[in-house]
């Protein structure tokens, strides 16, 4: 996309954001649009086609010419409706068939809501600003938002996709790109001024970052991820973001860490951010359902070794997978009894983010992407 843009630089703006939407939404619906076809294989324009006619409902004869396909005979699509939740939302039938085992009757509007891209989420830095002060400042720079609903420091933005990156709010590190259930997952740690909080599983620091601004740059803020360049460029991130207590850990942490929290923001099979681009549903695999489990649990009872008596463990994934998700946590909880479960977000988060002891939001109930967590504490004694 990037190099045909670049190598048609008269386009107009909204021929970029036509030819952007037919690339998104023919890679998106391309299961749909073969079966449409009753074509596995139809060609990029056929499907174009079936994309602007079937599923936009523009006259066949302008769709023929707009995807630049033979008009005469026009191509014909299947009257029949799409017999599976696979072929109605055009995913893989593993996949499909998995949401329909987690989420039963709400599997359909689940995967509806996959097929509509989310918004642009952005958390404020509360070390540089507060949110309203943000929003305010990100008008002046022409980018209008409105406040999330769950997270007290998200801000969707409303209208077309802006440049961030040209922003000078951006660069002046006032706030970070972030799905609000993103920031949902560090606000759960409750991280405190003056603590040791520990980031197990950092990647490049979207958590880290939040949690530092939480302790306002005083106590210990460990980050720890085996992947060296997610490290590295979590440390780019943390100066523009004015986080100077932030330790990084290339090797992993021992017991007797004694952090007063942990979060683990566990590898997943990640299908709750499935939204973000039309490819994902197509390169994920069923093998990681069943993979990610024991790695999941090896991880989380070494983090349990780190937490100090009285402290706290935050387990997240941003999937949708028992298996990795109440399931690892109920293995925990079976062979640690110095841990509870405890109400995650107690006194601010809202009771609709909750499924039963754990936050669990979705697409299509809270707008965010798919994510999961237990907040644990261990007993004092
Ligand atoms: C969901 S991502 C973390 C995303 C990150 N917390 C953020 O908010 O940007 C999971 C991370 O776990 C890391 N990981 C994989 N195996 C691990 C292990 N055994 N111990 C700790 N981290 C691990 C991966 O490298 C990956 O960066």
């Amino acid at each position: 996309m990037d190099r045909t843009l670049r190598a048609h630089r008269s386009l107009s703006s909204p021929q970029r954001q036509a030819l952007k939407e037919a690339l998104f939404n023919v890679g998106l619906w391309r299961r749909r649009l073969a079966f449409l076809l009753d074509q596995p294989d139809a060609p990029p324009p056929l499907l174009l086609f079936a994309f602007l006619h079937g599923l936009a409902h523009i006259p066949a004869p302008e769709a023929a010419a707009l995807a630049g396909v033979e008009a005469d005979p026009l191509p014909s699509l299947t009257p029949t409706p799409p017999p599976s939740l696979a072929l109605r939302y055009s995913l893989p039938d593993w996949l499909a068939d998995h949401l329909s085992r987690e989420l039963g009757p709400e599997a359909d509007p689940f995967c509806a809501h996959l097929n509509v891209p989310g918004p642009i989420t952005l958390r404020a830095n509360p070390l540089r600003i507060s949110r309203d002060a943000l929003a305010s400042r990100l008008l002046s720079e022409g980018v209008s938002t409105r406040p999330g609903s769950w997270s007290p420091l998200a801000l969707h933005i409303e209208g077309s996709r802006p440049n961030l990156y040209a922003l000078p709010s951006l660069q002046e590190g006032l706030f970070e790109v972030q799905d609000e259930g993103s920031q949902l997952l560090g606000l759960l740690l409750d991280a405190q001024p003056g603590e040791t909080v520990l980031d197990l599983c950092a990647g490049a620091g979207g958590k880290t970052l939040l949690l530092g601004a939480l302790m306002r740059n005083s106590g210990r803020l460990l980050a720890h991820d085996p992947n060296p360049e997610r490290l590295d460029r979590l440390l780019q991130r943390s100066s523009r973001a004015g986080l100077t207590r932030l330790q990084l850990l290339r090797t992993p942490p021992s017991p007797g860490l004694d952090a007063d929290r942990v979060l683990v923001d566990a590898p997943c099979s990640e299908l709750g951010p499935l939204r973000r681009g039309p490819d994902l549903r197509f390169h994920s695999s069923p093998d990681a359902l069943s993979h990610l489990p024991p790695i999941q649990r090896a991880i989380l009872q070494r983090a349990g070794d780190l937490v100090r008596p009285g402290g706290r463990l935050v387990y997240a994934t941003c999937t949708v997978n028992h298996a990795e998700n109440q399931d690892v946590v109920a293995d925990f909880l079976a062979s640690r009894p110095d841990y509870r479960l405890i109400r995650p977000g107690s006194g601010w988060l809202h009771d609709s983010c909750l499924q039963g002891d754990f936050l669990f939001v979705t697409p299509h109930r809270h707008g965010t992407d798919a994510f999961f967590a237990a907040v644990l504490e261990r007993s004092a004694g």
